[in-house]
């Protein structure tokens, strides 16, 4: 077996489900392969029971879709599958076309950092349709996941307002790739740091972190570990306490924290990782005050989620920096997104769009036909409702804004005609080129604070926050409902 690149392993358009290649080979043997589809990638619900969700991921996507070509390696290796029979799985006229392959379509997207909600498309494929068939589980896996991440780490950071948050996830994320991803998605949510070291290479994210436990077991006692760790790292002395005895391990690091300030240094920290948080941090608050160690922080760590960071502060606790790990970095109370990627519209032979909808048992599955874009409306600097309507569709009549609910129609809401708007999708690709600037990490971070200040402060709560209306233009839902219809029989 072939060793590949590191770098290809990450770009391969073998990235990808099997009955993908399956269907783009139906679509070249019927023929079809070339008729103008449009897909949207949407979820369907915001995750961690939250109100809102973080766009995440797009960087990768344009990435991967830019270098979407298959080499000789990846013929060959497909030339070696079989189907059920012993023969060759692919006909070797559909592997010369891979051997061909070029990416040429259009892609919209929600830039990374916007706030987004349930059955908004965070992008849009509009292309040949075995292209978009091809391109579906490779987007879905970097959007999905990163999006999760940096909803979580945007909740966090929203429960600790202007304290920093430290991301300390390597060890307990799913694998290298999950820890780059979640490193990079964490702090787009709005990380203060990561102590991924090759994150911060690669992504230019800083780093930071404190000393384990074992540097305190090493030395005979605690005070000799943290003194010998003053001397080796004077300018980052964040001391451990909790080894032994956290209270008592505040009063030791006192003892080094006099001796750096003697030298012209800072104990920048102390920090807790085990027992009552809350308590132990007032009670080392008062201990550091007393010794004059005022702008000696207390960092926390343990197991924390928003959750725990909401509880901790109602009781008071005198954290300034939370390093928070497994829960941020797996999503750990809801692993997936739940993303899903969805044909929308097909060009007919008279060259118009048919616009196509997925039935189903359960309303919310039934997806939303047309040529997909979201308008959001602002009111005084607060977003008030979001639309998608269909680009395919008659133009949008000014006079009467009322977006419907998606799945229950008889829910709708008027948008006072004062506000103003801007749509959210943007062109990334056309005819397979990339057309965007792609921003960088810290312009993508500055957007997701401006987003989140402008989501009203009920959508951003934990418990039932309030529901963010988002709705169809009514010439899309008129559509819908007539699809629904005509499929019905
Ligand atoms: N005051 C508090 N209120 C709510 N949750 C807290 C508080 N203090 C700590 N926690 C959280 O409680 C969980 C368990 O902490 P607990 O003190 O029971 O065990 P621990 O300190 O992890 O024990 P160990 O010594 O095994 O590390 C952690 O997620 C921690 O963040
Ligand atoms: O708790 P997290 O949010 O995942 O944050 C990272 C954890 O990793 C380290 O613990 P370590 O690996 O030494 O394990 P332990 O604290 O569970 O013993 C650190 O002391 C944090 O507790
Ligand atoms: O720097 C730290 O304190 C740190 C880093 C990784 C995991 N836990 C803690």
């Amino acid at each position: 077996m072939n060793t590949t690149a590191p770098e290809r392993l990450r770009s391969s358009p073998l990235l990808t489900d099997l009955y993908q290649l399956t269907m783009a080979h139906g679509y070249w043997k019927t023929g079809a392969h070339n008729k103008d589809a449009v897909f949207h990638l949407f979820f369907r619900h915001n995750p961690f029971k939250g109100g809102y969700t973080v766009a995440a991921g797009l960087a990768d996507a344009v990435a991967w879709l830019r270098e979407l070509h298959f080499n000789s390696d990846e013929i060959a290796y497909l030339a070696t599958l079989k189907g059920n029979d012993g023969a060759p799985l692919f006909s070797s006229g559909f592997l010369e076309y891979l051997r061909g392959f070029e990416f040429t379509c259009d892609v919209d997207a929600i830039p990374e950092g916007t706030v987004v909600f349930p059955n908004e498309p965070l992008l849009r494929v509009r292309g040949p349709i075995i292209q978009g068939q091809l391109v579906e589980t490779a987007l879905l896996n970097t959007i999905n996941f990163q999006t999760l991440v940096a909803t979580k780490a945007a909740r966090i950071c929203h429960i600790t307002r202007d304290e920093p948050v430290l991301e300390f996830g390597l060890r307990r994320a799913q694998g290298v790739d999950g820890a780059l991803a979640a490193s990079r998605a964490a702090y787009i949510g709005g990380c203060a740091s990561t102590s991924n070291v090759l994150a911060g290479q690669l992504f230019g994210i800083p780093v930071s972190g404190t000393h384990a436990h074992s540097w305190v077991m090493s030395f005979d006692s605690e005070p000799e570990a943290f003194q010998a760790y003053a001397e080796a790292m004077p300018n980052n002395c964040v001391f451990l306490v909790d080894t032994y005895d956290s209270l008592e391990g505040v009063r030791r690091a006192v003892e080094s924290g006099k001796w750096l300030r003697a030298r012209g240094h800072k104990m920048a920290g102390i920090r807790l990782d085990s027992g009552d948080l809350a308590y132990l941090s007032i009670e080392a608050r008062k201990i550091l005050d007393e010794a004059g160690f005022a702008d000696t922080a207390i960092f926390a760590s343990n197991d924390l989620d928003e959750h725990i960071i909401s509880s901790l502060k109602q009781q008071g606790a005198r954290i300034a920096f939370w390093g928070v790990g497994t829960k941020l970095v797996t999503a750990y109370d809801q692993p997936a997104l739940g993303g899903v990627y969805k044909l929308a519209a097909l060009r007919n032979g008279d060259g118009a769009w048919d616009h196509k909808i997925k039935l189903s048992e359960q309303t919310i599955k039934i997806t939303n036909p047309g040529i997909q874009q979201v308008r959001r409306f602002t009111l005084d600097g607060e977003y008030v409702g979001d639309m998608i309507y269909n680009e395919d569709g008659p133009p949008i009549d000014d006079a009467n804004r009322t977006i419907y609910d998606a799945v229950n129609f008889i829910r709708f809401k008027p948008i006072p005609p004062n506000a103003t708007t801007e749509d959210l999708l943007v062109p990334v690709f056309r005819n397979g080129k990339l057309v965007l600037e792609m921003p960088t990490l810290e312009e993508i971070r500055a957007r997701r604070r401006a987003q989140l200040a402008a989501l009203h402060e009920g959508s951003k709560r934990l418990l039932n926050p309030h529901e963010y209306p988002v709705g169809l233009e009514r010439s899309l839902l008129d559509m819908k409902t007539a699809l629904i219809m005509k499929a019905r029989g």
